[in-house]
């Protein structure tokens, strides 16, 4: 494949697995000593520009647009920014002539598409939702391929056109060492760590919860990691001083500036965070997970096998994410709990953590749940449709 421009802004869950594409087709080109020129198109959102400075060897491209909404005006502003994504989108594919364009989904697929379908050039789309979103039942039309998650099906679109397949993941993503992990964020390996995790964008109800709960969770022995997301909660390192018999006093301690070298530290921590730019320690680190349920964080949990407790957003697209957060509950990766629920949260995150055996349990079936490798299922399919 001479070239391909991925289109993979909005959130961290449409960016992520373009990232893990656009690597693959690198180490591809590599060996094979015939480079694929790959070019990313993201938005002009932070959370963006904040991921892909992490990649300097892919080339990066902002384009124009903002999501849809029904509000009067933001959905004018929605068409104009969309009709200027379409103009660059044009610019760029006539300056670029990809061999195919690929849409992960999400607004800034819309632009790109329609330009690719004015061009002649193939238009592949992969929704990694379980509710395939607003992009690909509109731009599903235009498209030679829809690549689905397993068991999704979407009316309207030639059968012939969609192939089954699960969410790339950035090949960083990967277990590593329980104690190395813990060590690198500053965590005492041999008691339990919760990481509560809202997504590329955080989630304000799983940051209160954390705010009001790490003290008595602490005081139980469990250390909370807790990344708040950019610009949400407040970011710091709480403690409370151990009692003898090994669980925490419950008055917090001031603990702003030392951190302890010690390997038996006297006090049960809860750090906040705004971001993590190592996911694959964060979740190897956690015992336990509590998050939003995004196909991105599912796929990555999955990959290093780390049990969850999942509270979907509820006011996601077609309340996309409690269809994710049922299938992953069903293959028994871990269990949901709704977010009007969340007074129930601290006993089934003590019940889980402590029950050595669930834990267990949890973890084969995660190591269970992955069994193609999407990335190279992708770029074959996508490899014999630019032959075609
Ligand atoms: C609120 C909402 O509608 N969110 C949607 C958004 O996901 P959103 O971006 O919120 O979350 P996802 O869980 O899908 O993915 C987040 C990605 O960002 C990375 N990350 C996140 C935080 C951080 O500190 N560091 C970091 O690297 C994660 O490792 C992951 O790769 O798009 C996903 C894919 O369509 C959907 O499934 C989600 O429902």
């Amino acid at each position: 494949m001479r070239s391909i421009v991925i289109s993979c802004g909005g959130t961290g869950g449409h960016l992520t697995p373009g990232v893990a594409l656009a690597e693959g087709l690198l180490a591809r080109g590599e060996k094979r000593g015939a480079p694929t020129r790959v070019t990313l198109l993201i938005s002009q959102k932070k959370i963006d520009a904040r991921l892909s400075e992490r990649y300097p060897q892919l080339r990066f491209v902002a384009v124009p647009g903002t999501g849809f909404s029904w509000a009067p005006a933001r959905l004018l502003r929605c068409i104009v920014s969309q009709f200027q994504g379409l103009l660059f989108c044009l610019k760029l594919l006539t300056r670029e002539k990809p061999s195919v364009v690929l849409g992960m989904g999400g607004f800034t697929s819309a632009g790109v598409a329609v330009a690719a379908r004015l061009l002649g050039i193939p238009l592949a789309l992969h929704e990694s939702n379980r509710v395939s979103g607003l992009a690909t039942r509109t731009l599903g039309r235009l498209a030679v391929r829809v690549y689905l998650p397993e068991g999704v099906r979407l009316t309207g679109i030639r059968p012939t056109c969609i192939r089954h397949v699960g969410l790339p993941v950035r090949c960083e993503i990967s277990p590593k060492p329980h104690g190395e992990a813990c060590a690198k964020l500053g965590l005492d390996p041999k008691r339990p760590v919760i990481v509560i995790f809202g997504g590329s964008q955080g989630a304000g109800p799983l940051n209160d919860w954390a705010e009001a709960h790490w003290s008595a969770l602490a005081s139980e022995g469990v250390q909370v990691y807790c990344v708040t997301g950019p610009g949400k909660g407040e970011a710091g390192i709480r403690e409370l001083p151990l009692k003898r018999g090994g669980t925490a006093e419950t008055e917090p301690v001031e603990l702003q500036r030392e951190v302890r070298q010690t390997n038996q530290p006297a006090t049960v921590r809860a750090v906040f965070v705004p971001f993590c730019d190592d996911v694959a320690t964060l979740l190897s680190a956690a015992d336990l997970v509590v998050s939003r349920a995004g196909a991105g964080t599912i796929a990555e949990l999955i990959r290093c096998a780390t049990p969850a407790i999942l509270v979907p957003y509820p006011h996601a697209a077609d309340d996309h994410q409690r269809a994710n957060a049922a299938f992953f509950e069903k293959r028994g990766g871990g269990i949901v709990i709704e977010q009007s629920e969340l007074g129930r949260l601290q006993r089934e995150v003590l019940d889980t953590i402590f029950n050595e055996w669930l834990l267990h349990r949890l973890k084969q079936n995660l190591r269970q749940m992955e069994r193609e490798d999407a990335i190279s299922v992708i770029l074959d399919d996508l490899e014999t449709l630019v032959r075609e």
